[in-house]
C-alpha cells in the first residue's frame, strides 16, 4: 500500500513516463503523465502548442496542470523534464508527494532520444542541444530525497529499486 504522490522529475529520455507507468502498474495505483495531460488539455501535441503558443505559455500550463493533477493522490505523476525549472513547482511537489529523481549518461540519453520528434527543445542538432540543455539544468533535479540512475539498466531493474528505495523509506510495505 501506498499513500499520496510519487512523483518523478529528471531530463528528457531519463525514462520518467516509461518508467512511472511500470511502477504503477506494480503498485496498482493510477498513472498520470504532466505532457499528456497538457496535450489532452490543449487539445495539440506538445511541439505545437510550443510553435502556437510558446514555452512561456507551455510553462504556465505546466504549472497549473502540476498543482491540478497532485489533488488527485494516490498516484504515480511523471512530470516533463522542465517542470523543475520553476522553484514554485518543486516547492509544490516537495510538499504534495515522493519525489524521485531519475537521471542517465549523456550519451545513453542521447542514444535513447535519437529520431524523437515530439520534444521540441531537442529539435535541430539534437545531440547537442542534449549536452547544452543538461549543462543549463546541471543541479536542477537534485532536490529529490531519490536519486536513480537508469543508466544501462531494465525498466523491471529500475522498478524494483526504487520499491526497494520506498522500503528502505518506510513509503510502502515489503510485499
Ligand atoms: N531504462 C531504459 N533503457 C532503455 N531505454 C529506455 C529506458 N527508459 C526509457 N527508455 C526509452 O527512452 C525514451 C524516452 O523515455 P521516456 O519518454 O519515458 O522519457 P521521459 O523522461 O518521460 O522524457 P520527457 O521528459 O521528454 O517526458 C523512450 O523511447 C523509452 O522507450
Ligand atoms: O525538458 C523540457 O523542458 C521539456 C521536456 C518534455 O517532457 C516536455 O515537457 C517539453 O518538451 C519540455
Ligand atoms: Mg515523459
Amino acid at each position: 500500500m501506498t499513500y499520496g504522490n510519487v512523483i518523478f522529475v529528471g531530463f528528457m529520455g531519463t525514462g520518467k513516463t516509461t518508467v512511472g507507468s511500470a511502477l504503477a502498474k506494480d503498485l496498482g495505483i493510477p498513472h498520470r503523465d504532466l505532457d499528456e495531460a497538457i496535450a489532452e488539455r490543449e487539445g495539440c501535441s506538445i511541439p505545437e502548442l510550443f510553435a502556437t503558443k510558446g514555452e512561456q505559455y507551455f510553462r504556465d500550463a505546466e504549472s497549473a496542470m502540476l498543482r491540478e493533477l497532485l489533488q488527485e493522490k494516490p498516484q504515480v505523476l511523471t512530470t516533463g523534464g522542465g517542470a523543475v525549472l520553476r522553484p514554485e513547482n518543486v516547492r509544490l511537489m516537495l510538499s504534495e508527494g515522493t519525489v524521485i529523481a531519475l537521471s542517465a549518461a549523456e550519451e545513453e540519453l542521447i542514444r535513447r532520444l535519437a529520431g524523437d520528434t515530439g520534444r521540441p527543445l531537442i529539435a535541430g542538432d539534437m545531440a547537442q542541444r542534449v549536452r547544452r540543455l543538461l549543462d543549463e539544468r546541471k543541479g536542477a533535479y537534485d532536490f529529490a530525497p531519490i536519486q536513480i540512475d537508469t543508466t544501462g539498466k531494465d525498466v523491471s531493474d529500475i522498478v524494483a529499486e526504487i520499491r526497494g528505495r520506498m522500503v528502505e523509506s518506510g513509503l510502502i510495505g515489503r510485499d
